[in-house]
């Protein structure tokens, strides 16, 4: 007897009623005893070549209607899990493909060439990137040059390559290699140069260095261009962004004064300083300088704080002065920093979140402390992947 997929589980498998996991099933595919899936109307032929064998995607089987479920159906169910019904639960957003501005890959040498890519899922095997359909066609054109660049490199090579599409053009970091002499260094600015980087930097294992960097790397948060450290945090993609600083915006909206927590470069601080004064707080201190820095030169109302919100959070009395608080914490969430909101006379929270998981634990503190859940905003930068992000709004 063949079973029906119904949905997608949380790590890409297609699930049927009776809870048995199908890898590369989507719902309206059925399988049969023996494991064999009859496609169904939602299963596409994947775009990439490097499909499934690639860890960058999961999910290229299936066509937007079914991501975009998958997307609104992890947000939903983590709420869910927590006991918690959102007043509005809005359509998934989600990233189209060639959007991607940020990206890490390896390179390696295998016998006489070199190949770069994304690793294999759970392996530490490079898959040779010919395709890519998630990058943007800027990081993308750098694959062939920089397989040339690395192919001419004497010695062993295990290099990772960081990517990122900022107001220049793209700034790369390559760890992993050592120039070694004036030949390997005018390689590497020839290879910047002819590339129209905006900036090269190597770690040789003490920090990233710039090698090329013709004019300051930025990147432009609320039309103020702000520099950009070495490994800062970037939406992964311009889109993406758009759509979380729209909720902000919105649900943010009439607050004369707004706690920007995890703030980054100023993502959302410097959107939302047009009508409010921002506290922009952040504990990496390359960001946090450049917030700084950008905020002062561009008179703009964001006071940049240095502060480690897991250790040190913002008190109750402190978080009680704003209007209106957003934060957006790293994947771990912020149970700290959320139990002082709770114990606050805030009554207006915006939470932005890159795990449902984590996100729910707190949403269930800031619930059992009197707020509703009055929206959530499913959002999928990671087209393809199983990694979801999400907009909130929690109201008392
Ligand atoms: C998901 S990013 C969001 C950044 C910013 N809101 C944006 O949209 O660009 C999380 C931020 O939290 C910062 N962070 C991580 N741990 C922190 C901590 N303990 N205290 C304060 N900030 C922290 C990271 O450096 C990063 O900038």
């Amino acid at each position: 007897m063949s079973d029906p997929i119904l949905r997608i589980a949380a790590k890409g498998d297609g699930l049927t009623e009776s809870g048995r996991h199908v890898a590369g099933a989507v719902p309206g595919d059925t399988v049969d005893a023996a494991g064999t899936i009859t496609p169904g109307p939602h299963h596409i032929d994947p775009p990439c070549r490097h499909f499934p064998q690639c860890g960058g995607c999961e999910l290229q089987q299936a066509d937007d209607e079914v991501l975009a479920q998958f997307v609104g159906e992890r947000v939903a169910f983590a709420a869910e899990s927590q006991g918690l019904e959102p007043g509005v639960l809005s359509p998934p957003h989600l990233s189209p493909p060639h959007t991607r501005r940020r990206a890490s890959l390896h390179a390696q040498r295998a016998g006489a060439k070199v190949v770069i890519g994304f690793r294999e899922g759970g392996s530490h095997r490079i898959i040779d990137m010919a395709e890519c359909h998630v990058l943007h066609p800027a990081l993308f054109a750098l694959v062939d040059p920089l397989r040339r660049l690395l192919g001419h490199w004497q010695g062993r090579l295990a290099a990772d390559i960081q990517l990122t599409l900022v107001d220049q053009g793209v700034a790369a970091e390559i760890r992993g290699i050592v120039p070694d002499g004036l030949a390997q260094t005018e390689a590497l600015l020839d290879f910047a140069r002819d590339n129209g980087l905006a900036r090269l930097s190597i770690d040789e294992g003490f920090g990233a260095e710039p090698v090329w960097e013709p004019q300051p790397a930025t990147v432009t948060l609320g039309g103020v261009p702000v520099d950009f450290p070495h490994g800062a945090f970037l939406q992964p993609t311009q889109d993406g962004e758009a759509a979380l600083l729209s909720a902000a915006r919105e649900w943010t909206a009439g607050a004369g004064t707004i706690a920007d927590l995890f703030s980054g470069l100023g993502t959302f601080a410097f959107v939302l300083a047009g009508s409010a004064k921002v506290l922009a707080a952040e504990a990496d201190r390359a960001a946090h300088l450049a917030c700084q820095a950008a905020a002062r030169s561009n008179g703009k109302a964001v006071h940049s704080l240095h502060r480690d919100l897991f250790r040190d959070p913002l008190t109750a009395q402190e978080i009680s002065k704003f209007d209106c608080i957003l934060l957006d914490p790293p994947r771990a969430g912020a149970r700290n920093q959320i139990d002082m909101i709770a114990q606050s006379s805030a009554s207006r929270v915006v939470y932005i979140s890159c795990n449902p998981q984590s996100w729910a634990r707190d949403a269930r503190r800031l619930a059992d402390a009197g707020f509703r859940l009055a929206e959530l905003r499913p959002v999928g930068q990671f087209r393809w992947s199983t990694h979801v992000e999400l907009a909130s709004l929690f109201l008392r």
